[in-house]
C-alpha cells in the first residue's frame, strides 16, 4: 500500500477491526509479510464488539458478523472475495450437547455471548430442522459454566475449538458442527462474517478502502500458500497441534466470498428475517473495484 493509494492527504490510518480468534489468523498474518500492517490502525476484539464498533463508526473497515451486517446493510459496503465461512464442517461454530438434539424441546440451551450469527443459525437449525423449541439464555463462552445450567451450549472461535477437540471428548459430550448441519440441510456454504467498510468512509476514501481490500486479499493468499508455516507458528502458543491448525485454516474455513457464498447469505437471510431486523430479500451491496493506483 503506498501513501497515495492509502489517501495520505488525511494522514490518518484507516481504523480496521481484527477478530481475536485463530480463525482470522491467515487474514492478518500476511499483512506483516507484505508490509501493509503498519498502514492499518488495528483493533483486536471479539466479533460482537468489533461489529458494534463498525456500526457505531468507531471503526472504518473490518469483519462484521453476518447478522449484524444484514441489519446495517444500508450503511455498509461489503469487500468482495473475503469472508469467514465454511462449505461444510467449520470446526469452530458448534452446539455441544449432553443429550440428542431432538430431546432439547423445552430444555435450557446456553448461547455464547460473543456470537450473533452462529447463535441465530443454531436456533434456526434446532427449531426448523430438529423441530424442537428450547429455552435459550445468553452466557459468557465458558463450556463448563454453560453446561452447569443448560443441556447444550453454542460456542464459536477458540473456545469452540477447545470444547470440540478437548472438553467434549473427555466429558462424553456430543459436538454438532453448525457449518456441516447447514450444508447438509441447504447444500450451500455458510458465511459467518463478512468484511465491510462504512459506506460514508468508502465514499470519502475510495482509494484507501481499495488498498485495504487488496492488502487483505494478498495477506490471505500468502497465508494460505504458506499455511504450514502459519499453523506451526500458531501452534507454539496454542494447545492445538500444527497439522490440526493447518487443516482448520485450509480445509474447514472458507475465506472466499463468491456466488455460492452470497447464495448462502441470501438463503440464511430469507430464513431468519422474520425476527432478525432485516428484510428477507435484503440487498448485499458489494464494493465496486477501483483500479489500482499507478
Ligand atoms: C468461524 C467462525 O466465525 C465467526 C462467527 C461469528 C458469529 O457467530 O457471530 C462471528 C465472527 C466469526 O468469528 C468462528 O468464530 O469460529
Amino acid at each position: 500500500m503506498t501513501g497515495s493509494e492509502a489517501g495520505s492527504s488525511a494522514a490518518v490510518r484507516p481504523r480496521v477491526g481484527h477478530i481475536q480468534f485463530l480463525n482470522c489468523l491467515p487474514l492478518y498474518w500476511g499483512l506483516a509479510r507484505t508490509g501493509n500492517l503498519l498502514d492499518l490502525d488495528l483493533t483486536r476484539d471479539t466479533p460482537e464488539k468489533l461489529s458494534d464498533r463498525l456500526v457505531a463508526g468507531d471503526l472504518d473497515i473490518g469483519p462484521i458478523t453476518c447478522v449484524e451486517y444484514l441489519r446495517h446493510a444500508e450503511d455498509l459496503v461489503v469487500l468482495p472475495d473475503i469472508a469467514v465461512g465454511s462449505d461444510g464442517p467449520v470446526m469452530s461454530c458448534v452446539i455441544v450437547s449432553k443429550v440428542p438434539l431432538a430431546d432439547l424441546d423445552g430444555r435450557p440451551v446456553a448461547l455464547g455471548s460473543t456470537s450473533r450469527t452462529s447463535v441465530r443459525l443454531a436456533r434456526l437449525l434446532l427449531e426448523e430442522r430438529e423441530g424442537v423449541r428450547p429455552e435459550y439464555f445468553s452466557s459468557p463462552p465458558d463450556l463448563d459454566a454453560m453446561l452447569a445450567r443448560a443441556d447444550a451450549a453454542v460456542l464459536i472461535g477458540d473456545p469452540a475449538l477447545r470444547a470440540s477437540l478437548e472438553q467434549a471428548p473427555s466429558q462424553g459430550l456430543a459436538v454438532h458442527d453448525l457449518g456441516a448441519m447447514w450444508k447438509e440441510w441447504t447444500g450451500l456454504p455458510f458465511v459467518f462474517a463478512v468484511w465491510a467498510a462504512r459506506r460514508d468512509y468508502a465514499e470519502q476514501q475510495p482509494g484507501t478502502v481499495a488498498a485495504v481490500h487488496r492488502a487483505f486479499l494478498e495477506s490471505r493468499d500468502l497465508s494460505l500458500t504458506e499455511a504450514g508455516k502459519v499453523a506451526e507458528q500458531a501452534a507454539r502458543w496454542e494447545s492445538f497441534e500444527a497439522p490440526l491448525l493447518e487443516r482448520y485454516f485450509t480445509e474447514a474455513l472458507d475465506y472466499s466470498l463468491g456466488g455460492r457464498q452470497l447464495a448462502g447469505i441470501a438463503e440464511f437471510a430469507r430464513r431468519v428475517a422474520h425476527d432478525s431486523g432485516f428484510a428477507a430479500d435484503v440487498t448485499v451491496r458489494l464494493l465496486e473495484s477501483v483500479p489500482a493506483a499507478g
